[in-house]
């Protein structure tokens, strides 16, 4: 579309229509690059590189997810890029449902679209919607069933064992975390793990204000899943800064540089997979 200044522009949407739209609905139905872009043969903003990828909605590959019915899988990390965990979005259809992890793997669902009902031996079933997560513990019996439709981010690991410890199934919801400490940044920080130590990993939900950026340039044994949940901004990885959007997710091998800058008019929200609680050694 042609805006009055003459410059060619994407038709944006508006702060009207941002407003009504449901929580992470841009996960699911990204600004896909400025239409005179989009069907440039080859054009993306994805990257690839040994310490870092930037994976953009427009290079999504979804097949059937093995042994889960009803359901399109992209997966988006996994440890052929060196991590030690695999991040994939579950794209559930009607009268769908999950099958197990494999075996001693823990599973952390988050729904960013949708919603489906967990059910597992014991307890009662337990209906996830957007923003919920639940976390199964390594070999715990568990069922994700959707009835109309759902869109899942999905971690899973091998879990590491530390003397005793053992973890339990979590279910909860964003919006229900309390906000943590973080000195020295200015950003809003959930975790919605606890942070005891039989817990080999947390998920962080952080939230930035257009303008607020990360005061610390990190570089750390850890690494990271990250999907952006609402928002844009600048991320530095290595050498490289990426302007990225709600529907993006990266890839940060240990000792990455990283860091973020939000832009734009509405906040920015991103969750982060970091291993947490285990010897690097
Ligand atoms: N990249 C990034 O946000 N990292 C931090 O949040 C962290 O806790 O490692
Ligand atoms: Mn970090």
């Amino acid at each position: 579309s042609k805006s009055d200044d003459g410059f060619c522009s994407a038709p944006s949407i508006t702060e009207s229509d941002e407003k009504t739209k449901p929580i992470y609905w841009k996960v699911t139905n990204p600004t896909l690059s400025p239409s005179h872009l989009q069907d440039l043969p080859g054009y993306t903003r994805s990257v690839y590189k040994r310490d870092h990828a930037l994976i953009t909605p427009e290079s999504h590959v979804f097949s059937p997810l093995p042994d889960w019915t009803n359901t399109l899988g992209a997966y988006l990390i996994t440890p052929a890029m060196g991590s030690h965990f695999v991040m994939y979005f579950a794209k559930m259809k009607e009268m769908s449902s999950s099958d197990l992890p494999p075996k001693d793997t823990e599973r952390l669902v988050f729904v960013v679209d949708g919603a489906v009902t967990l059910t597992n031996t014991s307890s009662s079933s337990t209906k996830l919607t957007v923003d919920s997560y639940a976390y199964l513990p390594p070999n715990f019996h568990h069922s994700l069933d959707c009835v109309e439709s759902a869109t899942l981010v999905v971690f899973e690991r091998r879990y590491e064992r530390l003397g005793s410890h053992t973890t339990e199934l979590i279910v909860g919801s964003t919006d229900k975390k309390p906000l943590l400490e973080t000195p020295g940044e200015v950003f809003e920080l959930r975790k919605l793990l606890p942070v005891s130590l039989a817990y080999d990993f947390n998920i962080h939900i952080m939230d930035f204000q257009p303008g607020e950026f990360l005061n610390v340039k990190e570089v750390h044994y850890n690494q990271h899943g990250l999907l952006l949940l609402e928002g844009q901004g600048i991320y530095r990885l290595g050498d490289n800064w990426y302007p990225v959007q709600a529907g993006d997710v990266i890839w940060m091998a240990p000792f990455v540089p990283q860091w973020y800058a939000a832009l734009g008019k509405n906040r920015s929200r991103y969750l982060l997979y970091k291993d947490v609680n285990r010897n690097p050694l």
